[in-house]
């Protein structure tokens, strides 16, 4: 790890494998009155909120200065109806704190709900960011399926560093007997690879090229978060004839960059919907730096210096260099096509 980012590849790496084994021993343990509805209708359960805890106290404490864009924040917790998730929090995040880290006592109540909102950060184009995504895909994740644990380091709106843990994503697809639980990193400049998720044995990723018999989208379960249809339509403009493989979380870009799928396709479903920038930020330098490309549906970069989101919602196109363009040429004609009949 001889590159300019390693003291913070190394943390990051520490940081999303202890968020990891918390929310994989929370899951067995989850009950009924751990999981709140947040404004936006999406579900969020202790697991989020103390992995936010976990991760952001681990950064603190090794880069006391840098900013932090977080998905949650604790406001539903303060609340007396929220005491009950508040106390499990605490005890989740200092367990995880105090295991293996050496961080001393632990933390009080008021000390992990202030490491919470430190992922306030509204973003913007100058200077270094961290994104935390404590959970991503909370729905997977509450089904038993994919989720994935996503960490990254902007620096003046380019992402830098990305961390993805993914607790329940098989080590190697076609070899079950490996068993689940993988971390995924990559640096700019330096290349992809995919870890254990005790952080040993890195392993280099290459996106491999694709032809329509071998390509198939990676996409969302939830109908609601991404165009199913719009994607039928680009397959068949392509000629593809596998089905679709719907996963939830970032761990779609983890699947791609290690060759599974071919290409990840998310088009909006027109309700509005603004992606978020911990969403794509670590998924993207992984892709990148498996050589692949990642766009919007009009083939221009994801940006992310425009604040917690990435502004109006294009899509995005991830996928290794030459199906890219492959996909973007059909997701293009696709939207002519919708145009033409309006
Ligand atoms: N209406 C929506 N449209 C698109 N994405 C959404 C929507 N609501 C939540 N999300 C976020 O989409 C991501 C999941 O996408 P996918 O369907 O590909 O798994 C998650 O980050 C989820 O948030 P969260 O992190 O809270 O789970
Ligand atoms: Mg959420
Ligand atoms: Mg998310
Ligand atoms: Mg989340």
């Amino acid at each position: 790890m001889s590159h300019a980012y390693a003291t913070e590849e190394q943390v990051a790496v520490a940081a999303v494998r202890r968020a990891c084994h918390l929310t994989s021993s929370v899951f067995n343990r989850l009950v009924k009155n751990e999981t709140l509805t947040k404004g936006d209708k999406s579900p969020v359960t202790v697991g989020d909120y103390a992995a936010q805890a976990v991760i952001s106290s681990i950064l603190h404490h090794a880069f006391p200065g840098d900013p932090i864009v977080g998905e949650e924040d604790a406001s539903d917790l303060h609340a007396e109806e929220g005491r009950l998730m508040r106390d499990r929090i605490i005890e989740l995040a200092n367990e995880a704190l105090t295991a293996e880290l050496g961080l001393g006592d632990s933390a009080t109540a008021e000390e992990l709900l202030d490491a919470i909102d430190r992922g306030n950060h509204p973003g913007g184009r100058d200077g270094r960011m961290w994104t935390i995504d404590p959970i991503d895909g909370t729905k997977g994740f509450l089904r038993g399926e994919q989720y994935a644990v996503c960490l990254s380091l902007i620096v003046d709106a380019k992402v830098q560093l990305g961390v993805i843990g993914c607790p329940n994503l098989p080590v190697d697809p076609v070899a079950p007997e490996r068993g689940i639980g993988c971390i995924f990193t990559a640096v700019r400049g330096h290349g992809a690879q995919q870890l254990t998720l005790n952080g040993s044995n890195p392993t280099p990723l290459v996106i491999p090229q694709t032809t329509p018999e071998t390509l198939n989208f990676l996409e969302s379960v939830e109908a609601a978060h991404s165009s199913h249809s719009f994607n039928d339509r680009v397959s068949s403009l392509l000629n593809i004839t596998r089905p679709p493989t719907r996963m939830d979380s970032q761990a779609k870009y983890c699947c791609l960059a290690r060759g599974e799928g071919g290409a990840y396709l998310r088009m909006p479903t027109g309700v509005g919907y603004r992606e978020k920038i911990w969403d794509h930020a670590p998924g993207q330098v992984l892709v990148e730096e498996a050589g692949g490309v990642v766009t919007d549906s009009r083939g221009e970069p994801l940006d992310f210096g425009l604040g917690r989101t990435l502004g109006e919602n294009f899509g995005v196109i991830a996928a290794g260099k030459e199906a890219h363009s492959r996909v973007l040429a059909a997701v293009q004609e696709a939207l002519n096509e919708t145009k033409a009949k309006v």
